[in-house]
């Protein structure tokens, strides 16, 4: 039999322990532990606890582990991004120029930029630059202490090159150490080619790409832009429910620039998440309480476009789990800092350190469908942990936009060292 690795984490002055109990008791912190530890095998957490406990439980066999000692460090699950958009060529600084002088940004979509700009750089780009300009991403969110992210396809808007994003982003999965869970987002926009028929994209996306996406098992997730002047709560919900029955759960991008019905919608079809949120009517708000749908925030999307984030307060105290994402992307969000997302959920959306810590965790994990595995730090979860360079953990959330990440491990493996990678 091979013999198992063993990995202590010793004297952490802080633990955040976070049960995935608390799947929609999404604003408390279950419990953290001082001077704590963790014992790892090979990919599995297997015992958590006090220095003490552990020591007395592992003591005969603490000389064959590899120990990491997080003293006077603060020691979390690995952050999990559940919104993004990973896997694209190019880049849009142009068009923050451009709502610096005023344009908004639906003003630059329409007139052919925005998602459009990005659709021709992917489109053009060969499969091996969007891997190269993707992975380098993926670096950075896991040198931001982030072990998991999902990814949408949606800067293809044609059935080969909405495949050649779903490809890249397998691909990643496969060779990086952070997970990557696919969403498809052929609905992501209107391509140009079809703008005076709209109904005819959405019969393609229906008919063509999704039964193609799910044949090929290329995604787990089927989202939608819900916007005016991108896809009607009508048009969404026909695509919602046509990836349905091919097996994809439904996500939708919703009411972000205006109340249109997207948070309505999402409780209708029974979304896993309602992403965005912005303009979210107290009803959509309450009905996605009632059918358990998680709310995805991204508050530097509003950040970015110099508006009102998301009322994140009020949908935790009307009871819908909260989840906190970057919504990386060209155009909204060109950023991988889930740690500034989490500062920006205390001071734009009334949310306390604890519930972000749970939002970019186990309830980001239950928005991906990977509650039962990842985002708290349990026995019989995956070794996924980030430790930050920081006393505790309001410092990680006070100290803002600096990268506090000191070490990440990730299946067990230590892929993140004294800030750099190392995997
Ligand atoms: N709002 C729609 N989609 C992305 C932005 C995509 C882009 O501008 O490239 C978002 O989630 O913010
Ligand atoms: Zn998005």
């Amino acid at each position: 039999m091979k013999p198992l690795i063993f990995s202590l984490l010793k004297k952490c002055t802080k633990k955040i322990v976070l049960s995935s109990k608390m799947k929609l008791r999404h604003n408390i912190t279950e419990r953290t532990i001082f001077y704590g530890s963790v014992w790892i095998e090979d990919r599995t957490i297997v015992a958590v606890g006090t220095d003490e406990e552990l020591f007395k439980q592992f003591q005969p066999r603490i000389a064959e582990a590899e120990t990491v000692d997080a003293t006077g460090k603060t020691v979390t699950p690995g952050l999990v991004d559940p919104h993004t958009h990973l896997v694209y060529a190019g880049s849009r600084e142009n068009e923050f120029a451009m709502r610096l002088n005023g344009a908004t940004y639906m003003e630059i979509m329409n007139a052919g930029g925005g998602i459009h700009a990005t659709t021709k750089t992917t489109r053009e780009a060969t499969d091996e630059e969007l891997f190269t300009a993707s992975k380098k991403r993926l670096d950075q969110f896991l040198l931001h202490g982030v072990t998991t992210v999902e990814a949408k396809s949606g800067y293809g808007l044609t059935l080969e090159h909405e495949l050649k994003q779903l490809i890249v982003a397998k691909k990643l999965h496969e060779t990086h150490p952070v997970d990557v869970v696919r969403t498809f987002m052929g609905a992501h926009a209107v391509p140009t080619e079809f703008k005076d028929n709209p109904d005819e994209f959405v019969r393609i996306v229906v008919e063509k790409m999704i039964p193609k996406v799910s044949e090929l098992a290329l995604a787990e997730f089927n989202d939608v832009f819900c916007e005016r002047g991108v896809f009607t709560p009508e048009q969404a919900k026909v695509i919602l429910e046509a990836g349905k029955a091919y097996g994809l759960t439904p996500k939708i991008h919703a009411d972000e620039i205006e109340p249109y019905g997207g948070a309505e919608l999402a409780a209708e079809v029974g979304a896993i998440s309602a992403d965005h949120l912005l303009c979210a009517s107290d009803e959509g708000i309450q009905k996605m309480a009632e059918k358990g749908v998680i709310a995805v925030l991204l508050p530097g999307t509003a950040f970015f476009l110099m508006t009102k984030a998301a009322n994140g307060r009020k949908m935790i105290d009307a009871g819908v789990p909260v989840a906190l994402s970057t919504d990386c992307n060209p155009g909204s969000s060109p950023t991988v800092s889930l740690p500034f997302i989490m500062n920006l959920g205390c001071l734009h959306m009334g949310m306390t350190p604890e519930e972000v810590i749970t939002a970019a965790t186990i309830n980001a994990a239950h928005a991906i469908r990977r509650g039962h595995e990842i985002g708290s730090i349990e026995v019989g979860k995956k070794a996924d942990i980030t430790i930050f360079n920081v006393p505790n953990y309001m410092q990680l959330i006070y100290h803002y936009g600096m990268n506090h990440t000191d070490t990440v491990i990730k299946n067990g493996r230590i892929v993140v060292a004294k800030g750099q990678l190392c995997y």
